[in-house]
């Protein structure tokens, strides 16, 4: 049966669908990058909303929007599905726990109509414009925190007159109309995993509108919010053996379902200018400050999926749970978690950390996930100046160990050579992967060239006691391969 409103009667018992009325929802919500995540996580959480207290929820319905070429696959699937899908929770022992999600109720492809998508976000409706674009969407530089107005499609859409494309064209657009109309800016909520998330989409959409309109940039610096924000599922990409799987189990057939972790938290600085849907209610924490969350999530879960996923596939695991259930990548993780990750963190309100890690462990070694090595050693680029380069730098400047932590970022630039310990290619997707493979092939001459790259590594090359714990373990991966490099790791008793 395909998935529809139309539908919804009809499917078993064991799949949760949506009981609401959706014609009566209104949009609060214009989503940016309607991917996986954002449908297994803010959407869910907006659909057990409108489940638990209609009433109160119903102004929180959800326009997404896409912006790139490939997004237009999900308008067609959304189109055809009454904007539904399907979420399929994976426990560890088989089981699943299946919904249909009825939040989104609306999807716009920018590319088609910008004009339409520009209109939606500067209707008095919409109160709130959240984003999962990616570390990447938002075009800054880690190292310095500057915008990158060269970016081509930026300046296409700051060129005078220009139909705006992308995320921040649109969106200042908006405001633009909005401001000119005497409305409020809505609040711009990231939830991509990025250190102050709030401040950042703050700092780029204010940097692009400075560029474009300085009053307007003013009056978005003296009105808006952009909440700081720690969000976590692990929800890998979409696989034909999901889609297969709820015919078999339900006769459901959706074009474009999402599997994830059963696991979800959502830690929210609660800073809106228009409101916002009572996330309390539905198990979000919403704080004051996010700060401590976010240290603990990017440099716990997200820098250990780094450290785990280059060695991991230079030693020839292909999913996530098979590398973290192997003893020696366990006990890696561990080490860099207690010994370098946990003294950067602040004190996380509520949360046990030695908790949290094994559970991250346990989390990571779901078979049922089948999470990919190759999704987590994706725009690597974006990744390990975000959530590594600062816990080598915080421990630099403490005299904390580093070892561990700078044996990960050898493990990328050992991995970026695009071969791997076999001779055999490796496929790298990395949107600076014409730059960075070249470099990285250079290193069996010139060992630091890697490291040299300021934009990705700021001044870590400089300091003689990263550069030693780097070496050794380059060398390490040339010589004697990623696991012995990581057994000889595990195996020393000091912390350095
Ligand atoms: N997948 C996870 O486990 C997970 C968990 C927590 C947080 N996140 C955050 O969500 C983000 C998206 O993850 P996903 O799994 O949904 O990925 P995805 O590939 O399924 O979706 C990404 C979406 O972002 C859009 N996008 C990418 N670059 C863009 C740009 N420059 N401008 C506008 N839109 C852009 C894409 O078109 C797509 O719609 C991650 O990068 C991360 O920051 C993901
Ligand atoms: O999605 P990214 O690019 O931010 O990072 C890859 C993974 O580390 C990430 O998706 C995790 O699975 C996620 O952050 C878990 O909540």
């Amino acid at each position: 049966m395909k998935l529809s409103a139309a539908a919804l009667d009809r499917l078993p018992d064991d799949v949760d669908v949506p009981r609401y009325d959706r014609s009566a929802i209104t949009t609060g919500i214009v989503h940016f990058g309607v991917g996986g995540f954002h449908r297994a996580h803010q959407a869910m959480y907006v659909d057990r909303l409108l489940r638990t207290d209609f009433e109160s929820a119903s102004r929180w319905g959800i326009c997404g929007v896409g912006v790139l070429p490939g997004d237009r696959r999900m308008k067609d699937v959304l189109d055809a599905q009454d904007c539904l899908y399907t979420l399929a929770l994976r426990h560890a022992d088989g089981s699943w726990d299946t919904s249909v999600i009825g939040s989104i109720t609306e999807y716009l492809f920018a590319p088609d109509d910008p004009e339409a998508v520009i209109e939606k976000l500067a209707h008095a409706d919409t109160r709130i414009v959240s984003l999962t674009v990616t570390e990447g969407g938002y075009n800054f530089s880690a190292t310095t925190g500057e915008f990158d107005a060269e970016n081509p499609s930026v300046r296409a859409d700051l060129a005078p007159g220009a139909v705006p494309g992308t995320t921040f064209g649109l969106v200042c657009e908006a405001l633009s109309r909005r401001k000119a109309r005497g409305l409020a800016p809505f609040t711009i909520m990231s939830c991509d995993n990025i250190e102050g998330n709030g401040h950042i989409a703050r700092s780029t959409f204010t940097a692009f509108a400075r560029l474009k309109d300085p009053a307007l940039a003013q009056w978005i610096t003296d009105n808006a919010r952009f909440p700081n924000s720690m969000v976590d599922r692990i929800t890998p990409v979409t696989t034909p053996d999901v889609v297969d799987e709820l015919a078999a189990r339900y006769d459901l057939e959706d074009a474009w379902p999402v599997a994830a972790e059963p696991f979800t938290q959502w830690a929210l600085e609660d800073s809106f200018t228009l409101g916002r849907p009572a996330f309390e209610d539905v198990g979000v924490q919403v704080v004051d400050d996010v700060t401590p969350y976010e240290l603990m999530k990017l440099r716990l879960l997200n820098a250990s999926h780094q450290a785990l996923c280059y060695v991991g596939y230079l030693s020839g695991y292909r999913l996530v749970h098979d590398v973290t259930q192997d003893p020696l990548f366990a006990r890696f993780l561990l080490r860099y978690m207690d010994e370098e990750a946990t003294p950067t963190l602040q004190p996380v309100p509520g949360i046990d950390l030695a908790d949290y890690k094994r559970t991250l462990i346990e989390r990571f070694s779901n078979p049922e996930i089948r999470d990919t090595v190759a999704r987590l050693c994706a725009e690597s680029s974006d990744r390990i100046p975000k959530w590594l380069v600062p816990v080598v730098r915080a421990n630099l400047d403490s005299g904390g160990p580093i070892t561990l932590s700078a044996t990960v970022i050898a493990s990328w630039a050992r991995y970026a050579e695009g071969v791997d310990e076999q001779g055999e290619p490796i496929e790298i997707v990395d949107r600076l992967k014409d730059s960075l493979v070249p470099t990285a092939r250079s290193q069996h001459d010139d060992p630091l060239a890697f490291v040299r790259n300021r934009d990705l590594f700021g001044d870590l090359v400089d300091d003689e006691r990263f550069r030693a714990a780097y070496l050794a373990a380059l060398d390490g991966f040339h010589t004697r391969g990623a696991r012995a490099v990581v057994e000889e790791l595990v195996n020393r008793p000091d912390r350095t």
